[in-house]
């Protein structure tokens, strides 16, 4: 028999709701959580079942990550690599939803809505479709369990450096109501340089596009991550400099 820890770090950990102590209501899901690099986790910790798997999974997917993040900086006029300097290919986390069916879908989530608090997130899911949701304007947008599409999330840290060029996106995942699990993988990209100040990158802002946001430590930004419950934007909002702003 083994046991799995619910505090992440090193190797893995296992949890319903990382946030279950700070939030009003549980959600119905669980994860296994691993963080892949800089520092490779403790492979005896992870599952022997999925270890092989997900060592190649990483692979493929920090591959992908730096073609992505070298397109996104040409979006924004900037050299291709900048992200890349910036160590935002190097800190990454996966992490392993498993959403078993629920007998009162109604009552609560799978995930509770939320942005991803890094610079970009790839996900894949299975074939239980209709649960993950985009919010586009006012409205909840499905989308789509597409056989073998990577979902490619624009995470918090992203829009602040890129000064709301780019823009994160909430998403929230329902309650399953049928009778297969939903499973999804998400691979989180955050820096993994703790040394130097996130925000507005100097090259996106100029006199006409002012920093809309204030510069901060990524440890100062991660802590309030994981002190608060799962809610919306709040992360964005709470660096704007004129905060009375959504
Ligand atoms: O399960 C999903 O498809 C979404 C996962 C997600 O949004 C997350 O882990 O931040
Ligand atoms: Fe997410």
């Amino acid at each position: 028999m083994r046991f799995y820890r619910r505090e992440a770090g090193k190797g893995a950990a296992y949890s319903t709701n990382f946030d279950l102590y700070q939030s009003k209501a549980a959600s119905w899901r669980d994860t296994l959580q691993m963080r892949m690099s800089p520092v490779e986790p403790d492979w005896e910790a992870v599952p022997e079942m999925c270890r092989a798997a997900l060592a190649e999974w990483d692979k493929a997917v920090a591959g992908l990550g730096e073609e992505l993040m070298s397109i996104l900086c040409e979006g924004l006029g900037i050299k291709r690599e900048k992200l890349k300097e910036l160590s935002c290919l190097e800190g990454r986390v996966c992490v392993s939803h498993y959403y078993p069916q629920c007998p009162q879908p109604e009552l609560t989530v799978g995930l509770t809505s939320h942005t991803d608090p890094g610079v970009l997130t790839m996900v894949v899911q299975n074939e239980v479709g209709g649960l993950l949701q985009v919010k586009c304007g006012d409205e909840w947008v499905d989308v789509d369990a597409v056989p073998g599409a990577i979902v490619i999330n624009i995470g918090d840290l992203l829009q602040m450096m890129s000064n709301d060029e780019y823009k994160s996106v909430q998403h929230r995942v329902l309650a399953n109501p049928v009778e297969g699990a939903r499973v999804s993988i998400a691979v989180f990209f955050t820096p993994s340089n703790r040394d130097i100040l996130y925000g507005p990158l100097p090259e996106v802002i100029s006199t006409t596009k002012p920093a809309v946001y204030q510069e901060f430590k990524y440890e100062d930004y991660i802590r309030r991550f994981f002190t608060k419950e799962l809610d919306g934007k709040t992360l964005t909002n709470f660096y704007k400099f004129d905060n009375t702003k959504a």
